[in-house]
């Protein structure tokens, strides 16, 4: 359980709970499934929110994750804040409704839900960040996308940047890769848009992390101006630093690296609320911080909706 004052952040049962319900109250634009399961055996969910959801149909494709890492509670938050508000608002808020009538928009609103769950074991914050695999696995150094390339991560179990023992060791990545992998139709990626949320210090960070170049063999100097000019809005919007991943340290196996190295999805991480120099704190916001810190981010969520059908 989370401690006493922060009720407003959800439990794995809660979340469930929520997003059970949305799909019960507007069955029409939702379908709710699972991506597979956690090394400890939960449910990783997935919900699609669309016009007519049961079908495929043939609309711009987008992917919103959240929580890969542990005590980043404030992400999860932020994915359900895009499932309430793509589903109250359909039929009311023309946006929304729009968004909702052309797009096929998919929310993880917990990769590693067995960090999540420990992170709040007792009702005690634990600073918990990987998975639960052994000494755990940083998930976002675990993606298979020039995986332990760079010195971007550690080989050490210990480690709190632990990149597993191979590319997708752990079963949370396997799971959302397999995923993604399942939205190539037709030998065409469907997904055009991704945002990884983390928490904290508000940037909008794009790929790739492995490198301080901006051009490499999988991104030319038009794609990595577009993740520049995208970035530049979102980070407008929103009142975050935009910078190229590597700019604020060098990682290798994050996810951002992998969506646009293996499927060219224009793929950003947001760091979300606080900005800087909380230490261990910053991790673990009030709940009043809930709602003007993900609503901060409804715009942004908007330009990347639009910039999927581009
Ligand atoms: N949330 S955080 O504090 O762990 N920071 C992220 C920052 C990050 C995210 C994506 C690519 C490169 C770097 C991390 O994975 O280190
Ligand atoms: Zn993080």
């Amino acid at each position: 359980e989370f401690p006493e004052g922060d009720e407003g952040f959800h439990t794995y049962s809660e979340l469930t709970t929520l997003l059970e319900n949305a799909a019960a109250d507007h069955p029409d634009i939702t379908q709710l499934s699972d991506v597979g399961s956690s090394h400890e055996g939960r449910t990783i969910p997935l919900m699609k929110i669309s016009a007519d959801a049961a079908q495929d149909s043939d609309e711009p494709e987008v992917l919103f994750t959240c929580n890969q890492h542990a005590r980043e509670h404030l992400t999860t938050e932020m994915c359900l804040r895009i499932v309430e508000r793509f589903t109250d608002g359909y039929g009311t808020d023309q946006t929304v409704t729009d968004f909702v009538d052309s797009r096929e928009i998919y929310v993880i609103p917990t990769v590693n839900p067995d960090g999540s769950e420990h992170d709040i074991e007792g009702g005690q914050y634990q600073g918990w960040r990987k998975n639960r695999q052994g000494q755990g696995t940083d998930l976002n150094r675990n993606w298979g996308y020039k995986w332990g390339c760079c010195d971007g991560s550690s080989g050490d179990p210990a480690s709190d940047t632990y990149r597993g023992e191979s590319g997708f060791s752990a079963p949370e990545t396997a799971a959302v890769r397999d995923f993604v992998n399942s939205r190539v139709v037709g030998g065409e990626q469907q997904l055009e848009g991704h945002i990884d949320f983390h928490t904290y210090g508000e940037l909008v960070l794009w790929p790739f992390g492995h490198t301080t170049d901006d051009v490499t063999e999988d991104m030319t100097e038009q794609q990595a101006q577009r993740f520049q000019d995208v970035g530049r809005e979102l980070a407008d919007s929103n009142g975050y630093t935009p910078q190229q991943s590597s700019d604020l340290y060098v990682t290798d196996g994050d996810v951002n690296g992998w969506m646009w190295g293996e499927h060219r999805i224009l793929s950003f991480t947001f760091e979300m609320y606080p900005a800087d120099g909380f230490g261990l704190d910053g991790f673990y916001p009030d709940d009043e911080d809930i709602a003007p810190e993900t609503e901060r981010n409804d715009q942004a969520v908007d330009i990347l909706l639009r910039e999927a059908g581009a």
